[in-house]
């Protein structure tokens, strides 16, 4: 481990929506980003000391949370009670299909099938650059395929999809496969790195799509103890993260908790997830 930087774990491998988070907030000069291969590891190797902080996805503007990230700040087993989120990253996230490309590209792009839609007043512009016949595999981390319903089901209906750990993973895993049956959505860095063509730029149904990181650290970490004195002193104002579980079966059980909050009006709930574990 490089000598003087902090190391930051984040969701890997290279060029994931993640790292390109962590690199907003924590950049190479002065720390080290370690990847690792799962949400869950970013907790460990935060949880253990490996690690100074973490990032992990939270949440997306089109579909909601990562429920991976949920059910780790759940924690029903008791694995991960020294966690803490102390700071949040948002990005816009701009998906490609990535893969190996077929010999015809569409050199008059506005000849494919014009606008996709879904029907509810939410327009894709986006339409393949390649012919995208020979594609019979879809790679990509499970978030991502509701960001970019309409452009599959449109130009990719049907075609089998497969989940994996980070959308940079997938563009390693097409990578693999030169017969270009496969392909990723993933970013352009990603595919960049992999040495993929980009068959469809832009392909998230919603133009603002953003999603939301969370940056997380040991409670007990003396470094940012002492910030956080400082930090009080100065009145500066928080957000935070709260996570409870309720009784199951116990009608209102969720809404007494909530109720708390009726006492405090200067203290206000930003969001809410409530999920069954
Ligand atoms: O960071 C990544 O690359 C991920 O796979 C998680 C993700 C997926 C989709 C949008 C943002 C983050």
């Amino acid at each position: 481990m490089a000598q003087n930087k902090d190391s930051v774990a984040y969701l890997g491998p290279k060029a994931s929506y993640t790292h390109q988070a962590a690199l907003d907030r924590f950049p190479e000069t002065e720390h080290e980003l370690v990847p690792q291969t799962t949400i869950e590891d970013v907790f460990a190797s935060v949880q253990s000391g490996q690690v100074k902080q973490g990032v992990v996805p939270f949440e997306n503007s089109s579909n909601g949370s990562v429920v991976f990230t949920l059910d780790l700040f759940a924690d029903p087993t008791g694995k991960y009670p020294d966690i803490l989120v102390c700071g949040e990253i948002y990005l816009l996230v701009h998906h490609c299909l990535l893969g190996h490309a077929a010999n015809s590209s569409f050199s008059d792009k506005s000849t494919s099938n014009g606008t996709a839609t879904d029907g509810e007043g939410t327009t894709s512009p986006a339409k393949p650059l390649y012919d995208l016949s020979s594609v019979k595999k879809l790679y990509s981390h499970p978030q991502a395929w509701g960001q970019c319903n309409i452009f599959l089901s449109k130009y990719l209906k049907g075609i089998e999809r497969l989940d994996v750990s980070s959308t940079s993973k997938a563009a390693e895993v097409v990578a693999q496969d030169t017969t270009g049956a496969s392909a990723a959505i993933s970013s352009r860095v990603a595919g960049d790195l992999n040495g993929l063509e980009v068959l469809g730029e832009n392909i998230e149904d919603k133009a603002g799509n953003s999603t939301r990181f969370f940056v997380l650290r040991r409670k007990d970490d003396q470094t940012f103890v002492a910030a956080d004195g400082e930090a009080n002193e100065n009145e500066t104002r928080y957000k935070t993260l709260v996570s409870f579980t309720v009784a199951h079966g116990e009608t209102g059980a969720l809404a007494d908790c909530l109720a708390v909050f009726k006492k405090y009006p200067d203290h206000f709930i930003h969001t809410s997830n409530a999920k069954p574990c």
